[in-house]
Formats: C-alpha cells, structure tokens, sequence
C-alpha cells in the first residue's frame, strides 16, 4: 500500500494541464469492441482505471497499439468471447467499474456477455438494474448466479424499443446505449443520463455510423443499423480534475491557471465553486484562480444557508461533493453538505474533524460545515484515503494544513489522477511518494 508523505501551508503557483476524463475513456474504451476497424483514442489518461480496462480489451483478443504519448489505435477484429469464461477475466473485471460496459457492446456484436459484481468505489450501494432492466427490454435473458456473483446476458436478437430508465445511471445509460445501436429498429430511452461523457460516447458512435438523435438530452432515440466502423476520438479534459483544482487553489490560496478546460462543457462546476466564494477567471478557455487570503460562502437569496447536492447531470456531479466540503471547511460562513446519491461517500470527515476542521456529520448523507475562514489552518494528521474523491479531498486538505501530512492507500487517488504528485509538485507542493 502506497502513500503521500506532505508537508503542506505552502502556496502553489503556475499552469495546470487536466488530463484526459477517466469516466469518458472508461465508456470510449468499452466502445471499440463494437467495430471491428480501427479505432483511434486520443487523450487517453494514464491512470490505473483505464490501464487495467486496456489490459482486459487487449486479453479479449483487441489489437492496441500505444501511437502517442495519450494516443491509442484499437482493433477488435478478432474478439476472442472465450475469456469471458476464464479465471482471469473473474479477477480482472471486477477490479473496476467501468469494466461494467463491456457488456453492452459485447450483446450487440457476439449475443453474449458476463460480468462478476465490479469494483470501484465503496462508496454505498451500487446497484445495476438498470443496466440489466435496460438489456431485457431489448430482448436479452438476463440471470444471476449468486454463488459466483456473476451476471449474464444472452440474446440472439437485439430488437429496439421504447423504455423509461429505472434511474438516470451513467454507466446504464452508456451499455443501453450500446446495446441499441446494433439493435433492430427503434430504441427510444426516457430519463437517459445526459452527462458530457454521455454526449461524447453518442458522438462518437455515430461518426462510427450509429443514428443517435437526442443528444444532451434525457430522451435519446436510436435507430438501429447493422454494422458500426471505424473512427478517431478525442477524450475531454476531466471535468472532475478541474473542479478539484479549482477547490484546492482556493484552500491553499494558491495562483494557479488551469488550462484549456473545454469550459462548455463544464456545466454548473464553475458556478458553485464561485458560490462557495472562489473567484476564478475564464481566459479563452482557461480558468485563472487568483491567490485569495479568504473566500466568502454565499448564502441563499432568503439569508438562508447555502446547501450544496449533487444531481444528475446538468446537476452538480456526486464526484465533486467531497472537493467542495473540504473547500468549505476554511471558507468564510457555513454550508450544508448534502450527498444525495450516494450512502457513504461522506464518512471520510472524521479525518477532516481530526485536522480540525468544523464539520457535523448530521446523517450519513448530510454535513454542517463551519467554515474558520482561515484564521485556524487544519493540522498534518495520518490518514487512509477511502475512495478517489476522498482521497483527493485528503489531499487538498493536507495540501493547506500546517505540518506534514500521511496519507495512506494513495492507490484510490491513483486510478483516477495521472501523476498528481507530479504535476502539484510542478506547482510548488511538496508530496512525497513512499511505496
Ligand atoms: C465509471 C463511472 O463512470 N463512474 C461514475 C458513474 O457511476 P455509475 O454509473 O455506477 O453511477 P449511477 O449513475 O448508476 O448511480 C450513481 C448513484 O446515484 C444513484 N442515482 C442515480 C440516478 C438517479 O436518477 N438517481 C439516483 O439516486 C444510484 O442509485 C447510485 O447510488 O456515475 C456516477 C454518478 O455520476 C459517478 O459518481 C461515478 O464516478
Ligand atoms: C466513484 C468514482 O469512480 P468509480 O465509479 O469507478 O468507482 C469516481 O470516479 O468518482
């Protein structure tokens, strides 16, 4: 188990590159097996989520060839279905989540796929109706084996339809998606997640010659055809990098220029940050955050405090809820924290309550937070980091605080964040990598 050694109170400056978006590849990734030309995938993060998704293409038989320093050329010609059967594939699958959208494309192109319960974040439950309601409705069998905790889906033919989601799941969202475009006929899907990296998956499959109309919105219609080809794909930058170095130049009152954020595309990110009291400027289509000694949290319009939850998109995205928490807790005023999707996301405040920060765990989905306004730095404490985003939440905090800071199982942080240390460091931070 890895960790970050840092020892914080120092302030960054300078350029900041986010890398590409690791929920976009994730899906991007998955979709090369629905052709079997050549795919080209630029941006492609080096994180350990999306290397381990690109070792399980290249073990299913897909060509992948490394052309650039983030470009990737993929070939599934020759898909050898035979490993979903194998011991290695068990193990590999389930050490993410995003391996979970595999099985779209594997429905429509081969009429067969399984999956044991994947991994990623425990973070509450996570459940996968609607993927596998999605399936049935377009005519797969579906069954689950709970002795090996493994899900199946077999069906000859994929015929379209009409559905309403069982929730607005993003990772659902994409394998319905998949499925569909090589079905027979008409799909129509009501209450579609409709996230950026939705869109761009949708993009994508129709320059590969899928009939996607709908796009962005939560009512997607597809007309089925029968082959899909080849493309190339540019990932966007990670729109949840982005937000967190947002949240941790505010914190560590730091001057720092994130580059080329694709702000179109950023939604709701930047104004709740700017609720939250962060004043940033957009330069073309880079955000500059200036180096601030304090930062106020709005209120509501009624004098009331500001609550911040997250929704689905174009809601504020779960993935950032705990960044602005831990921007909170040196804000000026006070938030409510309110986690609405997920059920254990927000038990990472101990530690911040142990750094010192003013925080009441009012339930396991909401947080008072009493911001000190940053006339009591947080302390370096020992910490485990529990999930990504907890993870680099931590981070941040142990970033602004005085003394040197632990940060234990940094392999959380890693499969989401390309060379953090790294790139802070660049900054002027001090993270020290023990492994
Ligand atoms: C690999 C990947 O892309 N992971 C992301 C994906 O996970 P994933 O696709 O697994 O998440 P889902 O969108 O399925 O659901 C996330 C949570 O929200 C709940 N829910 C969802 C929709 C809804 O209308 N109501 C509702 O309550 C679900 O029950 C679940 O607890 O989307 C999540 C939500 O943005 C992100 O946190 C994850 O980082
Ligand atoms: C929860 C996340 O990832 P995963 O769905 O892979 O667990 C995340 O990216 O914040």
């Amino acid at each position: 188990m890895a960790s970050f050694e840092i020892i914080g109170g120092k302030r960054l400056k300078g350029d900041i590159y986010p890398q590409g978006a690791k929920n976009e590849a994730l899906q991007i990734l998955c979709a090369v097996l629905l052709t079997p030309e050549p795919v080209t995938i630029h941006n492609v993060p080096d994180i350990i989520d999306v290397n381990k998704l690109i070792e399980l293409l290249k073990d299913f038989g897909v060509k992948v060839e490394k052309t650039g320093e983030s470009t990737y050329l993929f070939e599934a010609k020759n898909v050898n279905i035979a490993f979903l059967e194998t011991d290695s594939f068990k193990k590999k699958a389930a050490a993410l989540r995003g391996s979970i959208m595999i099985l779209g494309p594997l429905l429509a192109r081969f009429g067969k796929a399984k999956m044991p319960k994947p991994g990623g974040d425990k973070i509450g439950r996570r459940r996968l109706d609607t993927h596998f309601l999605g399936f049935e409705q377009l005519g797969a069998k579906f069954s689950y084996d709970s002795g090996d905790s493994f899900y199946q889906i077999d069906a000859s033919n994929l015929k379209g339809c009409y559905m309403l989601l069982d929730e607005a799941s993003v990772t659902g969202t994409a394998n319905v998606v998949m499925a569909a475009v090589l079905a027979k006929g008409k799909t129509t899907i009501y209450n579609a997640a409709c996230e950026p990296y939705l869109q761009q998956l949708c993009s994508m499959l129709n320059r590969m010659g899928a009939k996607i109309s709908g796009i962005g919105s939560n009512l997607l219609t597809i007309e089925g055809v029968d082959s899909l080809g080849g493309t190339a794909h540019t990932i966007l930058p990670d729109m949840i990098e982005i937000g967190s170095f947002i949240g941790m130049a505010g914190m560590t009152s730091s001057e720092v220029t994130i580059k080329n954020c694709r702000i179109d595309m950023l939604g709701i990110i930047p104004t709740i940050f700017r609720r939250l009291g962060i004043k940033m400027e957009f330069r073309g289509d880079d955000i500059h955050i200036p180096s601030q000694d304090s930062y106020e949290i709005e209120t509501f319009i009624d004098g009331s405090i500001l609550t911040i939850s997250d929704a689905i998109w174009p809601g504020f995205t779960p993935d950032l809820m705990s960044i602005a928490l831990v921007v909170a807790t040196q804000a000026k005023g006070s938030a409510l924290i309110h986690q609405k999707m997920f059920e254990s996301r927000l038990f990472f405040v101990d530690k911040l309550i142990d750094m010192g920060a003013q925080i009441i765990l009012c339930d396991p989905h909401r947080a008072t937070v009493i911001g000190l306004n940053k006339q009591i730095p947080l302390r370096g404490i020992q910490m485990t980091s529990p999930d990504i985003r907890a993870g680099v939440a931590l981070l941040i905090a142990a970033l602004s605080a005085n003394g040197k800071s632990t940060i234990h199982n940094i392999e959380q942080i890693d499969r989401g964040y390309q060379n953090i240390d790294t790139r802070l460091n660049a900054l002027g931070a001090e993270i020290r990598r023990i492994s």
